[in-house]
């Protein structure tokens, strides 16, 4: 029997076709795989054929339906393993299969593919204009140094002609061979040769430095050596599990850097993944339940958190779809729910009822109560951070304790006499709340700690997804959920759609991440044309990382090298007289997006920073019949409609396209939420960075087409991009 393998670019084929069509594939599948290799080459119905014009005398096509050909990669080693490349319309299907060349990378041991014919024209193309350029991309590293990270003469060749980095954009994959654009690029983002080994190379198992001393994978070994890219059908289960209803490239093919954490066989301690928006932190995480349920013992529990019930909802749906039938029943061992949920549930169980979570409007009256008979004029917005902040952050639980500590991220000093009388207020404040059976959201997290830390730890493992907005009392409940010791924490989150304001010393909470963390850099949701617009939006901010304590890199997170494969339009964007004149212009857009692009109403998202407009967009919508729908209130995935949100909302979505609107300066920043500089000079800063990484999240949910715009004077956060 022949074995098989799929390509990624095979499955992302697949999930364009129509139904019938994918079952016709399946079918095919199964009949490839019932014939033994004799069989196949003599089927007249697979009709098996070796193309005169391929630049790759291995490569094949094979008959799938009258129209639809399958492109193979023939075995050369004797191994029987046949990998299909692509399902594509025949004459389609003939033509990229001609201009293919499949190479094994000497580094990385993978199978990579390249367009030849384009990497021709282009070497020639670029070999002219490099001439007289004073200097080249790559002349500090030598050839022995790039082949060494597995550069081969073509490639070789193309660095060489290359002067800026935007020359070699021009060839990213899939014209250049993706591991070896990988290595360039690292190179062109001032990577070090010695971190471009440890982070592209080494995961890969290479153990040998140099080139000449690696002996050469064989086209099988080289296959199986590319699970970001290829993955072999070992039986039925695991074509039906590939080929389910719901196919979806993220649940097969991991790039080498997810795969390391997804699947790391243990870490002796927390650990964390960062990456910037759509690189595939979530998708980390699922994967990495999914190796905690399948190695784990039967009553092992794991806790999967995130940010919103709505994202919990699609958490617990992508995890179903990740485990398929054969092993549905591992769901049962976990759980998917917020930090908030958690902590309410903790503390039914422990005292038979939650207090009541206080609203934004609830806690301001009650400052107002609190602060009724001192003299001090603090305001709500202080006093509710300070409390936060600091007393709840630190989870201080006598005056003196709160007289002794260091008031971190605080610009305002406060000295004894002040901190006396501000305790007394936080105290009526408490007493308050009590009295009335409500509480802050924090502190409910932080009482929940209390008894969990009491009770004792009640999973086995906890994943956490959007770590960087945690509360450092929301950390604490995770921390008492689980034992310290191997595998207990496993982070992913990204700084810079810190929208909430939350600074974290994980060492000091005991989740030390030291030396098992890791960065994603591949964006697998945006255009690079959409990525680089909304990083150029974070440019020169600085963005601390996770954890406080982290100083790695002066303590600050970094977009470097962050870059997508992806390519569309430039995001379109464009201010307006009035909110109606913008408006119409909204409608038109998302009739040209639904109508002549052809995208369904539910993949298109507009976002405003507050509820009024966005009501206003669903009205004005409606108004001109085109279907809306409030993303608040939870739509199902077959509620049709355009989606409407508030920026805070987007966070962890995404859609086809999206149209930011209303981004005017009196809204974005919006001044009652940034603290003067005069007030706090510190929390001022960390209140306009929330306001930028809010615009940035909103931005960086589009995949094909971004529109930005607004009515009247334009927020100066988008100064940086227009200038
Ligand atoms: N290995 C992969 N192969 C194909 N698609 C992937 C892969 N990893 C992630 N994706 C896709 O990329 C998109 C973004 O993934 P995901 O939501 O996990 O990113 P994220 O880093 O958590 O994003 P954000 O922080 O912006 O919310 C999703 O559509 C996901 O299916």
């Amino acid at each position: 029997m022949p074995r098989l393998a799929l390509s990624d670019d095979f499955v992302t084929d697949l999930i364009a076709l129509q139904r019938p069509v994918q079952k016709e594939v399946n079918d095919a599948i199964q009949r490839f795989r019932s014939l033994t290799v004799p069989q196949l080459h003599a089927s007249k119905g697979m009709h098996l054929e070796k193309l005169e014009r391929a630049r790759d005398p291995r490569i094949r096509t094979i008959r799938i339906t009258k129209f639809y050909r399958g492109v193979l990669l023939a075995p050369d080693d004797g191994s029987g393993l046949f990998t299909l490349l692509r399902v594509a319309p025949h004459d389609e299907a003939i033509n990229w299969a001609c201009r293919r060349a499949y190479s094994v990378n000497s580094a990385t041991g993978g199978l990579e593919v390249r367009n030849v014919e384009a990497l021709e024209q282009m070497e020639t193309y670029f070999e002219t204009k490099a001439i007289t350029a004073p200097a080249r991309l790559f002349a500090e590293h030598s050839d022995r140094v790039l082949r060494d990270l597995g550069i081969d003469d073509q490639v070789l060749r193309l660095a060489r002609v290359c002067v800026t980095s935007d020359d070699l954009a021009v060839m990213a994959p899939p014209m250049m061979p993706a591991d070896q654009y990988e290595v360039l690029w690292f190179l062109t983002q001032g990577e070090s040769v010695e971190d471009v080994w440890e982070q592209l190379i080494a995961p890969r198992g290479q153990t040998v430095r140099t080139a000449e001393d690696r002996p050469t994978p064989t086209l099988s070994e080289a296959v199986l050596n590319t699970p970001d890219r290829m993955v072999e059908v070992t039986g039925p289960d695991e074509l039906e599990r590939i080929l389910t209803a719901d196919i979806a490239r993220w649940r097969v093919f991991l790039h080498p850097a997810q795969r390391r954490y997804a699947y790391h066989p243990g870490f002796f301690g927390p650990a964390q993944v960062t990456g910037g928006p759509g690189t595939g932190k979530t998708v980390v995480a699922l994967h990495r339940v999914r190796h905690l349920l399948l190695g784990g013992a039967p009553e092992d529990r794991v806790l999967l958190t995130t940010f919103t019930n709505t994202m919990a909802a699609a958490l617990r749906d992508s995890l179903a779809l990740l485990l398929g039938d054969a092993d549905a029943h591992l769901l049962d061992r976990v759980d998917v729910t917020t930090v908030d949920s958690l902590a309410a549930r903790v503390i039914r169980e422990a005292r038979g009822s939650s207090p009541k979570p206080l609203s934004a409007a609830g806690e301001k009256s009650a400052w107002t109560r609190a602060m009724a008979r001192e003299d001090n004029s603090w305001s709500e917005k202080f006093l509710s951070q300070e409390f936060r902040n600091v007393v709840l952050a630190q989870g201080l639980r006598t005056p003196e304790e709160y007289l002794r500590c260091v008031r971190r991220g605080r610009g305002t000093p406060v000295g004894r006499v002040q901190r006396a009388r501000l305790w007394r207020v936080m105290e009526r404040f408490t007493a308050d709340l009590s009295s009335r059976d409500a509480a802050t959201y924090t502190q409910l997290c932080d009482q929940a700690a209390q008894f969990l830390g009491r009770s004792g730890p009640r999973y086995r493992h906890v994943v956490v997804d959007e770590a960087q907005d945690l509360h450092p009392a929301q950390w604490r409940v995770l921390r008492a959920c689980v034992a310290a010791g191997p595998d207990d924490l496993f982070l992913v989150g990204d700084p810079h759609q810190r929208i909430y304001d939350s600074r974290v010393s994980l060492t000091s909470l005991g989740i030390p991440v030291r030396g098992r963390s890791a960065r994603l850099r591949l964006n697998y949701r945006s255009t690079e044309e959409i990525l680089r617009w909304s990083s150029n939006l974070m440019e020169s901010r600085e963005v601390r990382r996770l954890g406080e304590d982290d100083e790695e890199d002066g303590g600050l997170d970094s977009l470097h090298g962050y870059r997508s494969e992806l390519h569309g339009r430039s995001p379109s964007v464009n201010g307006y007289d009035s909110q109606l004149d913008e408006l119409r212009a909204l409608v038109e857009q998302i009739r040209t997006w639904i109508e002549q692009d052809g995208v369904a109403p539910s993949e298109v998202a507009v976002c405003a920073r507050f509820n009024t407009l966005v009501d206003s967009v669903i009205s004005r919508l409606r108004r001109e019949g085109v279907p809306a729908v409030a993303v608040k209130d939870d739509p199902g995935p077959d509620v049709a409609g355009v989606r409407v949100a508030t920026m805070h909302s987007m966070k962890g979505l995404e859609f086809r396209c999206v149209a930011v609107v209303g981004v005017t300066s009196s809204v974005l920043p919006f001044a009652p939420q940034v603290t003067p500089a005069e007030v706090d000079p510190i929390q001022h800063q960390t209140d306009l960075l929330a306001e930028h990484c809010l615009l940035f999240v909103a931005c960086t949910r589009a995949r094909d087409a971004l529109a930005v715009s607004w009515h009247g004077e334009r927020s100066p956060l988008l100064d940086v991009v227009l200038g």
